[in-house]
């Protein structure tokens, strides 16, 4: 039993975190046929290419500021009832833009939501501003200048998520320099859907201080020795790995095998009911299917604490509450 453990969690998709009932609320609000989508209280996708599909289409009955707010209150109260206290977002303000919102109304939304979960519960949270590879370099570099600008003390990271398999992480460098510039937190998904050559991409072009996922790197044995000398943090998604079957089964997984090669892991949700998971799922799952003790399992979370997005202040402050 992990429940009486304190969490945090690094990685985790926001509109990826939408409990099936409420985006059926929402589709039946605005009258929007998510059939397709949504079947028996489960999103519906077979493949990754098919998941970002979904993902893409059940975002689009989060219409308003205060939908939004809704979403991250719902999800950051489901976070703070399971003993977390520290919660990065992955949030796509072109999304908002999209959608005909607007990406300053979308962050607003979302910040209001952060400010009720932590009225409500004390959960602290922040927010990583991503960038979608299937839509192109130039929508991830207008990302990136609108996370640089924003100048809002909650946006403290940038991330690119999307299609891994489209284009090269050089490609998207030009983003990923400016958000360097404005002094946010740099991470990016690779090594999970692409082989070992996209982590060390991500290492050589972006520099970042963390990797979403990051886990194919397990079959580069150099590339392995190269996270652990130089302290990258790997945001681990198992529950996410096994979904989208990029191992067959948790005895497959590489968490144990990194950790034990000095790589810094952390665990997360990713996408959590997509993934038929929750954050509670994952710290389960480190202790059942991976043989984490309580004592192993607190080091995978204060190394969470160790990389977040945070001013030095309010890690001090959190790494306390461990
Ligand atoms: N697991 C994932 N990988 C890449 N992009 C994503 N967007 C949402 N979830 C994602
Ligand atoms: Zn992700």
């Amino acid at each position: 039993m992990t429940r009486h453990l304190k969490k945090v969690e690094l990685h985790c998709h926001l509109e990826g975190a939408a409990p099936p009932s409420l985006t059926l609320a929402q589709a039946r609000k605005y009258n929007i046929d998510i059939a397709a989508y949504l079947k028996d209280g489960a999103y519906v996708w077979h493949d990754f290419a098919s998941f970002l599909q979904c993902y893409d289409k059940i975002s689009e009955v989060y219409k308003t500021e205060e939908d939004y707010a809704l979403l991250t209150e719902t999800y950051l109260g489901e976070l703070a009832s399971v003993g977390t206290i520290y919660s990065e977002l992955i949030v796509s303000p072109d999304h908002g833009k999209r959608i005909g919102l607007g990406a300053d109304a979308y962050i607003a939304g979302v910040c209001e939501g952060i400010r009720r979960a932590e009225a409500a519960n004390g959960i602290v949270a922040r927010l990583i501003v991503t960038g979608e590879r299937h839509f192109g370099p130039d929508s991830v570099v207008g990302a990136a200048e609108y996370a640089a600008k924003a100048r809002n003390p909650l946006i403290t990271g940038f991330n690119l998520a999307g299609e891994e398999r489209m284009g090269r992480v050089a490609d998207y460098a030009r983003a990923f320099d400016i958000a360097r510039d404005a002094g946010l937190g740099l991470t990016i998904h690779a090594g999970e859907v692409c082989g070992p050559f996209s982590v060390a991409d991500a290492l050589d072009v972006v520099r970042p201080s963390r990797i979403g996922h990051g886990v194919r790197a397990i079959e580069d044995e150099a590339l392995v020795r190269r996270l652990a000398e130089q302290g990258t943090v790997l945001e681990v998604c198992p529950g996410s790995n096994i979904a989208l079957k990029v191992f067959p089964d948790f005895a497959a997984h590489p968490l144990r095998r990194l950790k034990e090669a000095g790589v810094r892991v952390t665990i997360s949700s990713d996408d959590p009911p997509f993934f038929h998971t929750s954050l509670e799922r994952e710290y389960e799952l480190a202790a059942s299917a991976f043989g984490f003790t309580d004592s192993e399992i607190d080091e995978l979370t204060r190394t969470g604490l160790e990389a977040a997005f945070v001013d030095e202040e309010t890690r001090k402050v959190l790494l306390a509450r461990l």
